[in-house]
C-alpha cells in the first residue's frame, strides 16, 4: 500500500489556502479537511458541535483548543487509511501538539502574501457555503454571476472579508501562527511560499508534492528529520 501522506496548509485569510487546497486535492487525491468549513457547516446544520462553537465563530474569535481538538481529531480518525490535507487546523501550538501526538505530519505549506493582495482578494471573494467552493470575481469567476458552477445555488460573501475586519484578523493570525510555524520549522517539515499570484506559486507546490509523495517512507523520514 502507498505510504499515507499527511499535510497542513497555513496562511493568513485570503492567502489562497482554499484555492490551493482544492488543486492539491484534485491533483494528488488527498482528502481536504477545512476546519473553517466544518465549523460553519456545523453551525448551519445546528448540530451539537455547531451550537458549542457558534458564539466564538460569530464573533470571529478562536474556538478554545480543547474544543477544537475534540471536534477535529475524530474527523481525522474517520479519514483513517487516506492521505489528507488540513486547512485551518492546527491553528495554535496546543492544537499542533495534540495533532503531533497522534500523527506524523509530512509537510506544512505556509503562504506569505502581501497585505494589499489579501485585502483586494477578499473584497472580491464569493463562496458556495454548502461545498466551500471559492470564487473571485476577477481571478476565477463563476460561470453564471452569483451562482455556484456545480449546483447553481447562490454564492455568499462573509462579513469578515470586509477590509475593516481584515486588519484585525491579520494581526491576530500573525500572533497565533508564528509559534506554530516555528514548531513545524524545527521539525523540518515547513515549506514557505511567497508571492502575489496563486498561479505562480502553484507550480512550485505541485512539484514539491510530486517529489515528496513519490518518496519511500525511509527517504521521506530522512529528509524530514532535522
Ligand atoms: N482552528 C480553528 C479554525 C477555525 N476557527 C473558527 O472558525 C472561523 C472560520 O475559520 P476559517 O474558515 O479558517 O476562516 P478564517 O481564518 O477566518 O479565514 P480564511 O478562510 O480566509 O483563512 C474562525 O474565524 C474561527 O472563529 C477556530 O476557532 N479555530
Ligand atoms: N486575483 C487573485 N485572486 C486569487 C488568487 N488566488 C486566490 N484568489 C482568490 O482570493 C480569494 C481568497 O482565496 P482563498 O483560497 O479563499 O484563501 P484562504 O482564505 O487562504 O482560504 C478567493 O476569492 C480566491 O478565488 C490570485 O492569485 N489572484
Amino acid at each position: 500500500m502507498a505510504k499515507l501522506f499527511r499535510a497542513a496548509i497555513m496562511g493568513p485569510p485570503g492567502s489562497g489556502k482554499g484555492t490551493i487546497s482544492q488543486r492539491i486535492a484534485e491533483s494528488f487525491g488527498l482528502k481536504y479537511l477545512s476546519s473553517g468549513h466544518y465549523l460553519r457547516d456545523s453551525i448551519a446544520a445546528n448540530t451539537e458541535a455547531g451550537m458549542i462553537v457558534r458564539p466564538y465563530v460569530d464573533r470571529g474569535m478562536l474556538v478554545p483548543d480543547h474544543v477544537m481538538t475534540r471536534l477535529m481529531l475524530p474527523r481525522l480518525e474517520q479519514l483513517n487509511g487516506h492521505s489528507w490535507l488540513l486547512d485551518g487546523f492546527p491553528r495554535t501550538v496546543a492544537q499542533a501538539q495534540a495533532l503531533n501526538s497522534l500523527y506524523h505530519i509530512d509537510m506544512v505549506i505556509s503562504l506569505n502574501i502581501p497585505y494589499a493582495t489579501l485585502s483586494e482578494r477578499l473584497s472580491d471573494r464569493w463562496i458556495h457555503p454548502a461545498s466551500g467552493r471559492v470564487y473571485n470575481m476577477g481571478f476565477n469567476p463563476p460561470q453564471v454571476q452569483g451562482k455556484d458552477d456545480i449546483t447553481g445555488e447562490p454564492l455568499i460573501q462573509h462579513d469578515d472579508d470586509k477590509p475593516e475586519a481584515l486588519m484585525a484578523r491579520l494581526r491576530h493570525y500573525k500572533d497565533v501562527a508564528k509559534p506554530v510555524i516555528d514548531l513545524y520549522k524545527s521539525q523540518g517539515v515547513l515549506h514557505s511560499f511567497s508571492g502575489t499570484d496563486t498561479d505562480k506559486i502553484w507550480p512550485y507546490i505541485n512539484s514539491l508534492l510530486s517529489t515528496k509523495m513519490q518518496m519511500q517512507p525511509s527517504e521521506a523520514h530522512q529528509t524530514q528529520t532535522p
